[in-house]
Formats: structure tokens, sequence, C-alpha cells
């Protein structure tokens, strides 16, 4: 049986604030330090071992698996950061009050915004400073793979070929994986890997900082997925 926990990151200070996130590099709160230690203890006690662990190049993702990998005595494992991990980009959404965007454009229409699978925020336009292709770590990324706004279909197609590449090949090798990100790159990997419809995965959220086990055959498919709460 192959092992892959998955982790969203602990609260952020956008989260606390109710603010559309994506690839803003927003740090946790302290409840949510406290919640990525707890994680690792949850971890620790129940007796799983990592070998690799996966993460974004966002800071929120990145503190949550240090906290994790202390709790656990793991600072020393490989660790891959990856872009294609990074929440989806939330677009010109980025940074607005979720409450506020849905007083002024309706439950519904943010609803879409947030869960539907192929529909985009509102993009950013090139020039906005918050276009990511301004940001140094991006700077090695062909300007096509860098987003001005994405939907959850954008985010599976971002996330599968690190799978393929990498998460896949590790995890058929015996690695015992922890993959910390966000609720949507996560939602992306829920949606590929128990083949989710459309509708289905709309109905999906991943809460802060729970560990969600995935018990997978020798080919990969779940066998059984369940949170360590
Ligand atoms: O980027 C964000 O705002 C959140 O981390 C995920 O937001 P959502 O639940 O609104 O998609």
């Amino acid at each position: 049986m192959k092992q892959l926990v998955l982790i969203r990151h602990g609260e952020s200070a956008w989260n606390l604030e109710n603010r559309f996130t994506g690839w803003a590099d927003v740090d946790l709160t302290p409840n949510g330090a406290k919640q990525a230690h707890t994680a690792g203890e949850k971890l620790l006690k129940a007796g799983y071992v990592f070998d690799i662990a996966y993460t974004s190049v966002l800071k929120r993702a990145i503190r949550t698996l240090w906290g994790v990998q202390d709790a656990m005595d793991l600072m020393w494992i490989p660790v891959v950061h990856s872009w294609r991990l990074n929440e989806r980009h939330y677009g010109a959404l980025t940074g607005l009050n979720k409450a506020e965007t849905a007083s002024k454009y309706g439950d519904e229409q943010v609803h879409i915004w947030r869960r539907s699978y192929n529909v985009r925020p509102p993009l950013l336009e090139a020039h906005d400073e918050r276009n990511p292709q301004k940001d140094r770590r991006y700077e090695k990324l062909q300007s096509s793979e860098v987003p001005l706004g994405e939907c959850l279909e954008d985010n599976v197609e971002r996330v599968l070929p690190l799978w393929n590449e990498s998460i896949a090949p590790a995890l058929k090798a015996g690695k015992r994986i922890v993959l910390v990100a966000h609720g949507n790159s996560i939602r992306a990997l829920i949606k590929y890997l128990d083949q989710l419809s459309d509708e289905a995965i709309m109905e999906v959220n991943v809460p802060n900082g729970i560990p969600l086990i995935y018990e997978l055959d020798d080919n990969l498919k779940p066998i059984r997925h369940y949170y360590l709460d």
C-alpha cells in the first residue's frame, strides 16, 4: 500500500480576514502555526513517517510544513518546492473580502467564482502589481505558465505534470509522502485521484491543518481516504 498525506496550510492572516488569497504570499496566524504543529503531533502519535515532502512556493504552506516536520523531528527529509502546488490564482479578486464581494456581485456569482470547475475569476490586467510575472520566484517560467487568474480546471492542469513526473514515481518507489499545499491545489489532486465529476468536486472543501490520509494501491488508485482528526 502506498501512503500520501495531504495537508492544507494552517489558518493564514487572510483566511482570518476572509480575503481571496490565491498567489498572494500571506503568512500564517499564530493559530495557523499552532494547527501545523498539532497536525505533526497527531501524525507522529498515529505512527506516520515520511521520506519526502512536497509543498508550494508560498510561505503559508512552507511554514505549515516546517511545523509538521518540527513536531515529527523530520526537519532533515528532502523537500520539493513547486509553484505547481500554489493555490489557484484568484485573479482580480486577490485581496478582496469574500463577504463584501458577495454583497457587491451576489452570493451566487461568488459561489461560481469559488467553486465552479471551469469558470475563471475576473483576470488581472498584465500591468497589475499582483501579476506574478513581476515576482522573482516565477522568473524561470514560460510567460504562458504564469496565470492572471485560474479556475479549478487550470489548477488541475498545473498540478498534473508534477504528479506524473515526480510525485507518482516517488510513491511507486515506496516513498511515504507528505504534501502541504492549499485548498484548491489539494481539491485539484482529490478530483484527479478520486476521479470526481466537475459537479462532485464543487461540494469538496478542505479544512486548514487537518491531515488527509490517502491509502493507494500499487497503481496509485485510492483504496480509502480519511481525515486524521
Ligand atoms: O485563496 C484563498 O482565498 C483560499 O485559500 C481558498 O479560497 P476558497 O475557499 O474561496 O476557494
